[in-house]
Formats: C-alpha cells, sequence, structure tokens
C-alpha cells in the first residue's frame, strides 16, 4: 500500500460578500478532485503554473486548509476525517519546507531556537542539551556548521536559510517532507545544490517527497513520478522519464515546448505550442474540460461539456483529455490561429502556421518571445469573479501568516499568535 493516498480531493474557499463577510456568493475551486498516491521512500513532483493549487494542495495534506471533501490516507489513516487534536501525532511525521526561507524563519530568534522549537512541542529529547546534540547532528546532514547554532537567519546566504528550513523538518524525523517551491527563491547556482541536498537525505533517511514546483526542470530530476496539474486538478501523471520522453496531455506538451534546450540545433527544430488566452479564474472553471478553453487541439464535441477523467493509457502514463490518441495520430487538427494571433498580432504568421499543420500533428510554430508558461492573470468577468479576486487577494495575506506561523512554530501555544501578528521585520 502507498504511504500517502489522495482520493478525489477537494479544497474550495468561499467567497464572502458583505460587510462583514458574512454571506457566501460562490467558491474558488482551488483543488477539484485530485487523486494520486506516493510510495515510500519516493519523490511526487506536483508542477503547473502559478494559482493551479498546488499550494492548496500540499497544505490540505497537512491539514492546514480544510479538506471540502475526498479522503487523504496517511500510512493507513484518513486524516481528512481526523478530530484536530489526533491530528497533532501526523503533524510530526508530516513535514513542510517553503519556498521562501527567510520568510518562514523567524529573524528574532537563534537557529537553535528556531530547530529546537518544534522539538520541544513534539517531545522530541529528553531536555535542551539532548536536542542541541540532535541539531548539530541534522545540521552537519544538511552541510551547515556547528556554530550557526547560535547565529541568526540574516546571517546565512539564501541556499543556507533553505537548508536550516530542511533542517527544521528533519529535528522531527518526518516520513514525509512537502517540499513547495523548495529551490524557486534561490540563484540558479544554488539551486541544483539544495536539490542534491534533498535526494542524499532521501537516500539515508528514507524520507518520501511531495516536491512542488511550477518549473519542470527543478521536478525533473528528483522525481520518480511527476503530476501535473492544471486549474485544480490533474491532467497527466506518469513516471518521470516517461513524461519527458513523450508527454501526452496538451497541456503537458505546452509547458515541455517551454522548457529551453541547451542544444541550439534541437531548440531550433523542436515543436513549439504557444497557449493562448489567460489561465482561467478558478472560481469561475469552465465547464467540461478544464483545459478547453486554451487547448490547440480543441474539439466541438465533448471538450466544452464533459470533463474527462484521469485515464490510465496503458503506457504508464495516466492522462485527462477526450482525444490524445486522436492528436497523436493527427486525426484532429491544431487550431493555433488565435494563438498565435495573439502572441503575435499578425495574421499572416497565423495563416502560414494553420497550413503548415494540415495534415501535420506536429506543427513548427515560429518563435515568439512569449513563453507558453504564462503568468497566472484572472479575467475580468462577472461580479462573482471579482469578489473571488478580492478573497483570494485577502486569502493571501492570511495564508503568508498561516504559513510562517504553521511552520516556525509546528502547533505550539503561540502558533495563533504569531499566525495573526505582523510580518517579522
Ligand atoms: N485561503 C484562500 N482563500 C481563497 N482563495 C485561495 C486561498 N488560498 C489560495 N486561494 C486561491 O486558490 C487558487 C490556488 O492557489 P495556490 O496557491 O494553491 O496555487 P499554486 O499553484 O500553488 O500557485 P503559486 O505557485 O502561485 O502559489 C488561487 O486562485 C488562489 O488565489
Amino acid at each position: 500500500m502507498s504511504l500517502l493516498e489522495l482520493d478525489d480531493v477537494k479544497v474550495h474557499f468561499p467567497v464572502k460578500k458583505g460587510l462583514f463577510f458574512d454571506r457566501t456568493v460562490g467558491h474558488v475551486y482551488a483543488v477539484d478532485g485530485v487523486s494520486l498516491s506516493i510510495e515510500a521512500g519516493q519523490t511526487y513532483g506536483l508542477v503547473g503554473e502559478s494559482g493551479c493549487g498546488k499550494t492548496t494542495l500540499g497544505r490540505a495534506v497537512l491539514r492546514l486548509n480544510d479538506i471540502t471533501d475526498g479522503g487523504v490516507v496517511f500510512d493507513g489513516t484518513d486524516l481528512a476525517k481526523l478530530p484536530s487534536e489526533e491530528m497533532r501525532a501526523f503533524r510530526r511525521r508530516l513535514q513542510m519546507v517553503f519556498q521562501d526561507p527567510l520568510g518562514s524563519l523567524n529573524p528574532r530568534q537563534n537557529i537553535e531556537s528556531i530547530l529546537s522549537e518544534g522539538m520541544a512541542a513534539h517531545g522530541i529529547g529528553k531536555d535542551q542539551t539532548e536536542r542541541r546534540e540532535k541539531i548539530k547532528d541534522i545540521l552537519a546532514k544538511v552541510g551547515l556548521p556547528s556554530n550557526a547554532l547560535s547565529r541568526y537567519p540574516h546571517e546565512f546566504s539564501g541556499g543556507q536559510r533553505q537548508r536550516i528550513g530542511i533542517a527544521r523538518a528533519l529535528v522531527l524525523e518526518p516520513d514525509v517532507i512537502i517540499c513547495d517551491e523548495p529551490v524557486s527563491a534561490l540563484d540558479v547556482s544554488v539551486q541544483a545544490q539544495v536539490i542534491n541536498l534533498l535526494e542524499e537525505l532521501q537516500e539515508s533517511l528514507g524520507l518520501t517527497y511531495l516536491v512542488i514546483a511550477h518549473d519542470l526542470a527543478v521536478v525533473r530530476h528528483i522525481s520518480d513520478v511527476i503530476g501535473v496539474m492544471y486549474l485544480g486538478g490533474l491532467v497527466e501523471e506518469a513516471p518521470s522519464d516517461a513524461l519527458y520522453a513523450k508527454p501526452r496531455h496538451p497541456y503537458t506538451k505546452a509547458l515541455m515546448s517551454a522548457v529551453p534546450v541547451p542544444d541550439p540545433e534541437v531548440e531550433d527544430r523542436r515543436e513549439r505550442i504557444l497557449l493562448h488566452g489567460d489561465l482561467p479564474s478558478p472560481a469561475n472553471p469552465p465547464a467540461g474540460c478544464r483545459f478547453h478553453t486554451r487547448c490547440p487541439w480543441v474539439q466541438e464535441t465533448k471538450c466544452a461539456t464533459e470533463r474527462p477523467p484521469l485515464l490510465d493509457t496503458g503506457d504508464g502514463h495516466k492522462v485527462a483529455c477526450h482525444f490524445t490518441a486522436e492528436i497523436e495520430a493527427g486525426t484532429v487538427k491544431q487550431t493555433l490561429a488565435t494563438g498565435i494571433e495573439a502572441v503575435t498580432g499578425t495574421e499572416t504568421v497565423a495563416a502560414e502556421a494553420v497550413e503548415v499543420s494540415e495534415g501535420e500533428t506536429e506543427t513548427e510554430v515560429p518563435a515568439a518571445d512569449a513563453p507558453a508558461k504564462e503568468p497566472a492573470t484572472v479575467p475580468a468577468q462577472a461580479d462573482a469573479d471579482a469578489d473571488a479576486k478580492e478573497t483570494e487577494a485577502k486569502a493571501a495575506d492570511v495564508k503568508d501568516a498561516e504559513k510562517e506561523a504553521a511552520d516556525a512554530t509546528e502547533e505550539t501555544a503561540d502558533a495563533t499568535e504569531k499566525a495573526e501578528g505582523s510580518p517579522k521585520a
């Protein structure tokens, strides 16, 4: 049995309106039916563009977000249904490493204090001397000197601070670590070092990882299995090698085509798929396939009406698309014109590209500067969307404060105080 199994997990945030936000006028469907499983000792990489629900899903596993529906079975226990007091014992075994190491480390605490806080709360080490010894051991494991103990977060570089974040998770002897964008705040030169460290620790300590990233390159080497998320749901899942060798879902193809290839000849020849339009608002997701409004292969039939389930395609992939086989057989055409016009602003280029696409599955689209991975923007739609935006912005503030508190104090008595307090200066 898998160590961690998510079964149709949904996290819907209510959109409130009114003077005291007492009227629910809609929902943000941040996570909308995700099922996945992670074997002990393995790494599951979760990728997708900003706003698709990756962080919310990670937080839901730790019950830092309420789970609207579905199951989160960890080591045989469904955490989603666990009373919060019973969740405490599991919190130690499931840890999170955050994107912004500085933001999640209290600048007024030295490293010993930061690391021993959670240990004391979970009864690890009989006294401070014993805890100090353990901390020294973990600091060595993450590649920091033992004199780091008495120093403060600002005295370290970004990479070192992320090592401290990892050490803070490790002192609690977890089984699973959820790494939320663990290297995206770091210099490229440091990113590989931290990824390598995570891999070494996994091997020596038998850890299981859920690694969340918007960047496919980050998860490629570390992950055994990769799940690609779009607007609250998984669109494709496959073993890492299989996914890179042959992405099957149109969205995965588009993401892959945006990753630069070091060989300029290959780079020039390769297929580029440009997504048109913005990421729809999770408060007002499209009916049918969530991706159909941006899919280059969208068909008039069921794409707009039926949501495709994530189905095993028999070659190690699971894909949520009504037309995977037809796209690969070249029996459905790309409808690229709108996308190319949007990117280049020229109808001529669009017409040429459509001509090229006749009878071909893989279409060479003229290089354009706009990346396929566009930053998520919420289109102005109906009032409900505007309300959702407002709620999301507020939620983001709350989320940051919660994140710091949950991370820094691990359920200690002052967690709530910190979550409500002003950001650490
Ligand atoms: N507490 C909340 N209340 C309302 N909406 C929320 C809340 N937390 C997140 N959201 C919204 O849910 C959606 C998914 O957010 P989430 O942070 O999980 O995405 P993500 O893929 O991790 O993106 P990023 O990498 O930018 O963090 C976004 O539209 C976000 O604004």
